[in-house]
């Protein structure tokens, strides 16, 4: 079964997935790397997202390569631009920035990316991917040029989320940014889990279980953790054993 099919499962079973976030440009030594891999092996993480809103280094392939020597977590690209397309992931989050209204973002990088993709195995995931405000600008509101979704306008949020839907979009994706200082408000996971019906994913700023907790109480499918786990890898533990537990008990 591939990624889409079976988060849609998980969706309907009310399972929920974590996402591990490597940043390709963050990633200083192999070891440090190896010791996250295994980690998120332990706690029985379920994909490893690799990508940034800009990585300045060449080693993307090298982080997959050291994912996908180790363990057969899935490695899902999760990229800034289309330089990031690389074909021994897994997958990639075809990502169309509809919080936002940049054409490049909306369509322009999907039409240089899209022949390059189909040569590759890579399966592809179509995601509705919508910046919300965090306190302050992030790297992916910079570089994207866009203003994301203030953090109280719900019915924005929800009415976008519902028009990715309608454009045929597989997943949406509530991003408060890396390494944000507010994580995404339950209300406004709330309300776009009520106005659609595919997989909902939430990252940015989730650096405590209890906020992971409250992303998933309010409605997230997967959580996508980054930053948090770069200073205390530990973390992953504490919000693995919640979301076994939770995916136990069918809660
Ligand atoms: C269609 C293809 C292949 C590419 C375009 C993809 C689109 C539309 C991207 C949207 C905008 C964007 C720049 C997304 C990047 C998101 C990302 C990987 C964020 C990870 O965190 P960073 O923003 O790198 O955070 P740091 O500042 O902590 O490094
Ligand atoms: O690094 P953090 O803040 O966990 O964010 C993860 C991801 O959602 C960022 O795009
Ligand atoms: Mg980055």
């Amino acid at each position: 079964m591939n990624i889409l099919q079976t988060l849609r499962e998980k969706h309907q079973q009310g399972k929920k997935s974590i996402a591990v976030l490597v940043d390709p440009d963050k990633v200083e030594e192999p070891s440090r790397l190896l010791q996250l891999i295994n980690l998120a092996s332990e706690n029985c993480v379920d994909y490893f997202f690799v990508g940034g809103s800009l990585v300045t280094t060449t080693n993307q392939s090298q982080v997959i390569k050291q994912i996908k020597d180790n363990v057969t977590i899935p490695v899902v690209l999760f990229p800034g631009n289309t330089m990031q397309i690389e074909p021994t992931a897994d997958a990639l989050l075809f990502l169309s920035l509809i919080s936002g209204r940049n054409p490049e973002l909306l369509i322009g990088q999907h039409v240089i990316a899209a022949p390059i993709i189909k040569n590759t195995k890579l399966e592809v995931i179509p995601t509705g991917y919508m910046l919300v405000n965090s306190g302050r600008v992030t790297s992916v509101a910079y570089i994207s040029n866009t203003t994301p979704i203030p953090d109280d306008k719900y019915s924005l949020a929800a009415c976008t989320a519902m028009a990715g839907e309608m454009l045929g979009l597989q997943t949406i994706y509530l991003d408060a940014g890396s390494g944000a200082e507010k994580e995404i408000n339950a209300r406004m996971i709330a309300a776009v889990r009520k106005s659609i019906n595919v997989p909902l994913i939430v990252g940015g700023g989730i650096n405590t279980s209890q906020k992971a907790r409250t992303a998933l109480d309010a409605g997230a499918d997967m959580i996508v953790i980054g930053n948090a786990l770069e200073k205390d890898p530990e973390l992953l533990t504490e919000i693995s054993d919640h979301v076994y537990e939770r995916n136990q008990s069918g809660a």
